[in-house]
């Protein structure tokens, strides 16, 4: 069964009717399933384990440290871009050697504090990062594992936005660079070449893109190892999409047994680094209809929850599922907009739904596990939403709502 499902008119996380969750923590609100976390963390060791995998999942998707507690206890490695969620996983209790560090834009400081920290390898996507980590390595007398992020040149074929294996993305080393970029790693004195990395794209609805860029990078992993360039890993990124309305993701079976043939014979180790589809259909976003406004050429459901909470629909027109949390059978369905209180435009959350609702009742927009609360801002001076993990029937609030107090607290300080 699905962990948001109806018992009766009451749509339910496990078996905890939402409504208790709103009424004890208040709206907006996250509420994450832990028996779908597991699940989907399972369902990938499962679909993989032939190949005995270092599952890193990129904590970009929802990094709240308990769920990255709940992956880290599960076996996950974690994939990061930043300084910041080094020291999340890092609290979250994560291994230093279970660790990638993917981004294009790493500092000389955030280089010092993962060298520092010991961890699996820097996932490296220019040569003047490799020229700097060399120098940082060389500064604190140690040797830093580096795998080069390869640019596959292949179409992920997803949004645009979120596309960043093709030739203009800014992401990676252009393929046709790479062989002479690993020449270059392997003469610097303070480095240690080990594996070799590529993430085309995400909510990737088709697993064929992948497996053609994981092709080109046999290709070139053959073509180094002549030229006596040995890699140990091979780091396919990320990815795999999700259902938000009616997609059919990639089987993980399937995807897994495609990789699986094409590493057969290989003494590489297999890295993944996967975020959206471990935790977006883990949690929704629970929010409440302050006003029903009907309009001349439009009505709109006016709720407590906005962009500041959940971007994807204004930043990517991206579609989120939005259910009542209490079925009205005599009730007659409103054709509206789902809207929150900013000031955009672009401040919706779902157009055109059919909602049998009256002012007071709860939402749920679902899918909002993965690049929900991580997207979250204060635009509006409005607080981060609490964020809540539920195991059975149990609670526990793994994110306090974010006070005014706190909010104003970085400023009022300073004031004069
Ligand atoms: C380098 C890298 N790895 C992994 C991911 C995770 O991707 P997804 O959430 O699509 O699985 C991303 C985000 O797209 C990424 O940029
Ligand atoms: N933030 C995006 C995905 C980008 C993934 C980061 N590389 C989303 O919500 O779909």
């Amino acid at each position: 069964m699905n962990a948001f499902h109806y018992h009766h008119d009451q749509l339910q996380v496990e078996d905890l009717p939402l409504a208790d969750i709103a009424r004890e923590f208040g709206t907006p609100c996250f509420v994450y399933s832990a028996e779908a976390l597991t699940k989907a963390f399972t369902a990938y060791q499962n679909a993989f384990s032939a190949l005995d995998p270092l599952i890193c999942y990129a904590i970009k998707a929802n990094s709240n440290l308990s769920i990255l507690q709940l992956f880290a206890r599960l076996g996950a490695g974690f994939d990061i871009v930043s300084g910041g969620e080094l020291a999340r996983v890092l609290a979250a209790g994560a291994r230093a050697d279970k660790i990638v560090f993917s981004g294009v834009g790493k500092s000389a400081a955030e280089m010092k504090m993962a060298l520092e920290a010991g961890i699996h390898c820097f996932n490296i996507e220019s040569v003047n990062e490799l020229l700097r980590l060399n120098e940082v390595a060389g500064k604190l007398g140690l040797k830093a594992p580096v795998s080069l992020r390869v640019n596959p040149n292949v179409d992920a074929m997803t949004h645009p936005y979120i596309s960043t294996g093709l030739k203009d993305n800014k992401f990676g080393i252009a393929f046709d660079m790479a062989f002479d970029v690993y020449r270059e790693a392997a003469a610097l004195p303070n480095l240690q070449v080990t594996g070799i990395d590529c993430h085309i794209g995400s909510q990737l609805t088709d697993a064929s893109p992948l497996v053609e860029a994981l092709d080109r990078l046999l290709a070139l992993i053959d073509r180094l190892d002549e030229a006596g360039i040995t890699l140990q890993h091979v780091d396919i990124g990320g990815g795999l999409g999700i259902r938000y309305s009616d997609e059919t993701p990639p089987d993980l079976a399937a995807y897994a047994s495609q990789i699986e043939q094409r590493l057969a014979g290989r003494a590489l180790k297999l890295v993944m680094e996967p975020g959206r589809s471990l935790v977006g259909n883990a949690g929704v976003l629970l929010t409440q209809v302050e006003y029903l406004k009907l309009g001349e050429s439009k009505n709109f459901a006016v709720v407590d929850a906005a962009m500041n909470d959940l971007l994807r629909p204004s930043l990517y027109s991206a579609y989120h599922g939005i259910l009542p949390v209490e079925q009205h059978a005599n009730l007659s369905p409103l054709l509206c907009d789902v809207v929150g209180p900013i000031c955009e435009s672009s401040d919706f959350l779902g157009k055109n739904r059919e909602l049998a609702v009256k002012e007071g009742d709860l939402l749920a927009v679902m899918s909002a596990g993965a690049y929900g609360s991580t997207m979250s801002s204060n635009y509006n001076t409005r607080t981060r939403a609490a964020e809540v993990l539920v195991s059975g029937k149990e609670t526990r609030l793994i994110r306090r709502r974010e006070t005014l107090d706190e909010l104003l607290a970085n400023e009022k300080a300073l004031l004069q």
